[in-house]
């Protein structure tokens, strides 16, 4: 494991921001549930404590034993995480006269504290909560203080403890990233080598040590960015040894088969197609349910790698591209976040399985992949692809899954997306996509009354997928796009434009 700060949630909307700002920083942070609090290692140079929605002063609000940590390594309370130190430790945490969310300005500043360094007074900070810290227990010190909340930031006394009222890690702290800064290199003395170069040196070092030097690599290649870079590195790490596997799982896009396998040819990389559609249809068939229909899919693709698996002499391992979203948004069991849905490739996978598990990008986020993808050489255009779901069109069409629908679907689709291509607005949104609506209305088409679907149109900006806005594409664009898809595909008399944001949507449907 590389040095790291450790972010200990308890279930903050702005956890993951806490991580991206610090490996912004190029330092390596992993989050945990506090339900499943880490053992103190060598690598573990300090701990943030997250937000939370819950509040101290209920009975059944998260609580873990912190001694473990404390005076041990550097820690940082935020928000919640502050409230929780003040609270274990004697002090007094209530609901506070004025709940504040939104802008406030620091007053009095202990500049001399080490968190605090090159903070200036009167910087701008982003508040977030309801209850407030009254009484700070005996040896806890008060370093910075707004006009409204006295206990703003606080130190402990002979500890390389601090506790913070508002959330650095929102970029309306003006100085958030000073702090944060300040925090994990001043005061945790972690170097900044956190680099994509030092990331491929490390993890092909890591993937050589954990595979071995007999063992063979089936990987799942779906032409996305993830699969691409997982390819490269492993194939980096283990040269032929590495048998990519793309499947067909009927719910491509249209001619998607045939390009994905045409976009690898070149690369140096051995992989082979595997037509299954038929197999994923019958597993499909009924499902209604978004989260049943994920699991069916989710086992079907370990049915056809562990097959596929058999005919490779050695092969041991299934490696995949999951990355950090899909862990986050899929794995609630652990920890205090939902489950927002199952991801086909993590928690869509069955309890037993024949191979086991390599996934050498599970603690990156999108960008970051990118960023490796780039090191690494990846070709522009897979490099810049939109995302895919693995699920693909089968979480598109909501409701069951027929081959008639998936046709439709495919037809619909690629007008939308050759279109945001002929119109230069690709790479100006972050991922598009349509969706087949269970709804059927009335339409009129050459004096004929016609009844037929509803497709909605989606187009989302992003950083990393966690969070996104709906693309604010321009009116002609949309209306041509629409035209046509009513023109040319029969079976469909009426297109809607989606414009919820992510959350509190999610961009996929299902
Ligand atoms: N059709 C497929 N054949 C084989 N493996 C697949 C297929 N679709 C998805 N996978 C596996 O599931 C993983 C997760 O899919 P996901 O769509 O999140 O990533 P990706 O396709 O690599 O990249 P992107 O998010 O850019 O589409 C992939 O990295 C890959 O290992
Ligand atoms: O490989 C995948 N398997 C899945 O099961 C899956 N579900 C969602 N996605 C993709 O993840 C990103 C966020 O999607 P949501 O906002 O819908 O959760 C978007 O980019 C989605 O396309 C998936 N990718
Ligand atoms: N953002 C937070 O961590 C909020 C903590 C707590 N729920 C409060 O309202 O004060
Ligand atoms: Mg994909």
């Amino acid at each position: 494991m590389p040095q790291q700060i450790l972010i200990l949630d308890f279930g903050s909307q702005y956890t993951q921001l806490i991580a991206r700002r610090i490996r912004e920083l190029n330092v390596y942070c992993e989050i945990h549930p506090y339900t499943h609090a880490p053992d103190l290692t060598e690598d573990i140079r300090g701990v943030v404590l997250s937000g939370s929605p819950c509040s101290v002063r209920d009975a059944d609000s998260p609580n873990p034993d912190l001694s473990r940590y404390l005076g041990q390594v550097p820690v940082l309370g935020v928000c919640y995480g502050a409230q929780l130190l003040a609270h274990q430790q004697g002090g007094e945490v209530l609901p506070a006269t004025i709940r504040e969310y939104g802008r406030a300005r620091l007053a009095r500043v202990h500049h001399s504290s080490p968190l605090l360094h090159g903070v200036p007074t009167e910087s701008q900070v982003w508040m977030s909560h309801g209850d407030t810290i009254k009484t700070l227990p005996a040896g806890f010190d008060i370093i910075a203080s707004t006009p409204e909340v006295a206990v703003a930031a606080y130190q402990i006394q002979g500890q390389e403890t601090y506790g913070i009222q508002f959330h650095p890690e929102v970029t309306h702290s003006t100085d958030g990233k000073t702090l944060l800064q300040n925090f994990v290199v001043n005061i945790c003395g972690l170097d900044q080598s956190w680099t994509p170069e030092h990331f491929v040196d490390s993890m092909v070092e890591t993937l050589q040590r954990t595979i071995g030097e007999e063992d063979q690599v089936i990987l799942g290649l779906s032409g996305g960015v993830d699969s691409s870079v997982a390819a490269l590195l492993l194939h980096k790490a283990i040269g032929k040894r590495l048998h990519g596997i793309f499947v067909n799982n009927g719910l491509l896009r249209k001619n998607e088969y045939e390009d994905v396998l045409h976009s690898y040819q070149g690369l140096g990389l051995n992989v082979r197609g595997v037509d299954a559609s038929q197999e994923f249809y019958d597993a499909l068939v009924g499902l209604t349910d978004p989260e049943l229909k994920r699991k069916a899919i989710g086992r079907t693709f370990i049915e056809v790698f562990d097959r596929e698996a058999q005919k490779v002499e050695g092969a041991r391992w299934l490696a995949q591209g999951t990355i950090y979203p899909d862990v986050i948004e899929s794995v609630s069991v652990k920890g205090p976040a939902v489950t927002i849905k199952s991801h086909h490739n993590v928690g869509g996978l069955p309890e037993k399985m024949n191979l086991r598990i390599v996934e050498p990008l599970r603690a990156l986020f999108k960008d970051e992949v990118r960023e490796v993808g780039h090191t690494l050489e990846l070709p522009e255009n897979i490099l810049h692809r939109h995302p895919f779901p693995g699920p693909g069109l089968g979480i598109r069409i909501l409701g069951d899954i027929t081959p008639e629908k998936v046709d439709l679907l495919q037809r619909a689709d690629a007008i939308f997306i050759n279109g945001l291509k002929d119109h230069g607005l690709y790479d100006k949104v972050w991922q598009a996509g349509v969706m087949l609506l269970p709804v059927q209305s009335v339409g009129v088409m050459g004096d004929e009354r016609t009844y037929e679907r509803v497709v909605a149109l989606r187009a989302v900006t992003s950083v990393d997928g966690m969070t996104a806005d709906w693309a604010h594409l321009p009116y002609e664009f949309l209306a041509d796009v629409s035209n046509r898809i009513i023109n040319q595909v029969r079976g469909i008399n009426r297109v809607v434009y989606d414009i919820s944001s992510k959350p509190p949507a999610t961009i996929e449907w299902e």
